[in-house]
């Protein structure tokens, strides 16, 4: 983020390559084209009907408008009733017009984003945080919203008044035309050193802010964690901190735009009664110098605007680059799974083969070294050693959430790589040890292991999970509301779901991160009864934290500091008098 606004900040101004950017959002608009040509047509009409205005005003205030009649009434009075009418009806059309095509392109856009952002590889989300992400579709889009609806229509009109103004004052009077627009460039100039100055700011407030949106967004999240370490007051500080930061340098952005805007009254006004003044000593006619000063208002007006205009702009060109950038960033090649091709259906062995890895964040840590191990199909493999040893990302690299630095994973003794990865994760299925819980009801949470799965289907895996039985007792069964609108669940019933969850993708391939917190007896017992039987008949790898409950397993697979240090089962290991022994013997002493 921040190399991204010391590279805004010191480029030289690349505005037609940003500008260009902008323009390739255009893409979203092009379905809707029609409507919005419509829309700019109508623009065009009330802009130019606007136009007209201080012409006709000028007209009304002469002596002799009392003269020209229509119909008995007052020529430029009821010319100028036509085009105030005209106008309006042509403003509301324009309106409802760009919000429509504004609102479908945005909501296209949103969705496209999101798209997009949740297909990027984990890689992309352990540099970010989930707060400035998410603004990056609230704020950023709502952002281009302004500039869709309002400052692009405002660009047009103030062009339309400033070039049209400009050549009727020029055929009305070009001496004190040029003298008025005397005064005009150096305000131009202005606007753009202004502009480019101001939008260092707002891009910098808009990243506070979102900085500051993140603190909020992460507390309350982990609400439970802040009170139980009573650090309510070191949040707010944090985030009072954050806040007044970014107030600080809103204000600071806020004197050079105060700055700004008075540079264009004193500039625009000044030039105004200038104009005034050498109008009257010229011995232009009142009416004539009415709508002089009405057209020179108008285009000065638009002037100041049209710096507003490129305000917003340089804002919504930030907003822009910070969606491209997500856009443009590489997704996983994730397709929606219906079926699954015969050759790419798992028969659930597993081979690690000389896996070398870092995390992407972390190149300088290596995590896994040469680690190579095999799993046959249907075996239950335990994956047991220290905090740390890298027991997860084994997981991780088994659902190539990474690819490993160096070496092969196989399935069935194929590359994983040449398996479509969609298909391959959906012949996988983890039960975590935090379990997530969507705030949804309970068939919602059970069914995203299927989500076309009927009532029946949930049921048998409720059943199945154990879940079935504190399911039913609540009142509203699987249409219990669970998560932040609704009751909380129990750690075992939390894990119960999940493993319904499982039941129902009924993977070739099982993952389990055994819950380190202690169950209760009674409840740990149904969980591990559950387990068991989901295990059956595939191929499941655990990871241990109790060694009591991989005594069975077919193999335990010990590691330390991201290497296997020994291999075999319980009563091979016990033998060993190695790692697992001295684990085996810690935890049964304690
Ligand atoms: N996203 C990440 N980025 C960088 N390093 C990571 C990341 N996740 C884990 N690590 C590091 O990788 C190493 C192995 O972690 P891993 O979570 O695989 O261990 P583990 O054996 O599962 O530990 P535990 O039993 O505590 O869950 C640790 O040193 C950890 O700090």
């Amino acid at each position: 983020m921040q190399n991204d606004t010391t590279a805004a900040t010191q480029q030289p101004p690349i505005k037609l390559a940003s500008l260009k950017k902008t323009f390739r959002l255009f893409r979203y608009v092009k379905p809707y084209w029609a409507q919005f040509a419509l829309g700019l047509l109508f623009l065009l009409v009330s802009s130019l009907a606007g136009l007209a205005l201080p012409k006709l005003l000028g007209n009304l205030v002469d002596p002799k408008s009392s003269e020209q009649l229509f119909k008995g009434m007052n020529l430029a009075g009821v010319l100028l009733v036509a085009v105030l009418v005209g106008q309006s009806v042509f403003s509301f059309f324009r309106i409802i017009l760009f919000v429509n095509v504004t609102e479908r392109t945005l909501a296209t856009l949103r969705q496209t984003v999101y798209s997009h952002l949740i297909k990027l590889p984990m890689k992309f989300f352990l540099e970010r945080r989930v707060g400035e992400l998410s603004s990056r579709i609230s704020s950023d889009i709502s952002l281009l919203q302004e500039t869709f609806t309002t400052t692009l229509a405002e660009f047009i009109r103030q062009m339309i008044i400033i070039i049209g103004g400009v050549v009727i004052l020029l055929i009305t009077s070009p001496g004190l035309t040029a003298f008025m627009l005397a005064t005009l460039p150096a305000m131009m100039v202005a606007a753009v050193f202004f502009g480019k100055f101001i939008r260092r700011f707002s891009k910098q407030v808009q990243e506070q802010v979102a900085a500051a949106n993140t603190v909020v967004e992460e507390t309350l999240q982990g609400i439970l964690n802040v009170k139980a370490f009573a650090n309510e007051f070191f949040e707010i500080a944090r985030y009072r901190k954050r806040t007044n930061e970014a107030a600080r340098t809103g204000m600071k952005g806020g004197k050079y735009r105060g700055a700004f805007s008075s540079f264009i009254i004193l500039g625009i006004f000044g030039a105004l009664v200038a104009v005034i003044w050498r109008g009257v000593a010229m011995g232009m006619p009142t009416s004539a110098l009415l709508s002089f000063v009405l057209y020179s208002l108008f285009i000065g007006g638009s002037v100041a605007g049209l710096a507003e205009v490129y305000t917003n702009l340089q804002k919504s060109i930030g907003a822009t680059e910070h969606l491209l950038e997500i856009l443009d960033e590489p997704a996983e090649d994730i397709t929606p799974v219906t079926t699954i091709a015969p050759e790419n259906q798992l028969d659930g062995q597993i081979s690690f083969r000389d896996i070398s890895f870092h995390y992407p964040s972390r190149p300088d840590l290596t995590i896994m070294d040469s680690v190579s191990f095999d799993v046959y199909a249907d075996q239950k493999v335990a994956l047991v050693g220290p905090s740390g040893a890298g027991k997860s990302t084994i997981v991780s690299l088994l659902l190539r959430l990474y690819d490993p630095v160096s070496g092969h994973i196989l399935f069935d003794g194929k590359d994983s790589k040449s398996f479509p990865l969609s298909e391959l994760r959906s012949q996988m299925a983890v039960v975590p040890q935090d379990v997530f819980l969507f705030g949804d009801t309970i068939a919602e949470n059970i069914a995203y292991g299927k989500p076309d799965a009927t009532v029946a289907e949930m049921e048998a895996a409720a059943r199945q999970a154990n879940a079935w039985e504190f399911i039913q007792r609540f009142p509203l069964g699987l249409d219990t509301v669970v998560g932040e609108r609704g009751i909380q669940l129990s750690g075992g019933q939390r894990q119960r779901i999940a493993i319904a969850r499982a039941v129902l993708k009924n993977p070739r391939i099982l993952i389990l991160d055994e819950a380190t917190s202690a169950l209760d007896s009674e409840s740990e017992k149904l969980v591990q009864d559950a387990l068991d039987k989901l295990m059956e008949g595939r191929t499941s790898l655990v990871i241990a934290h109790r060694l009591a409950t991989v005594r069975q397993a077919d193999k335990i697979i010990v590691l330390d500091k991201g290497r296997i240090v020994e291999e075999g089962t319980h009563n091979e290991l016990i033998g060993l008098d190695g790692l697992y022994r001295t684990l085996s013997d810690m935890q049964f002493a304690s």
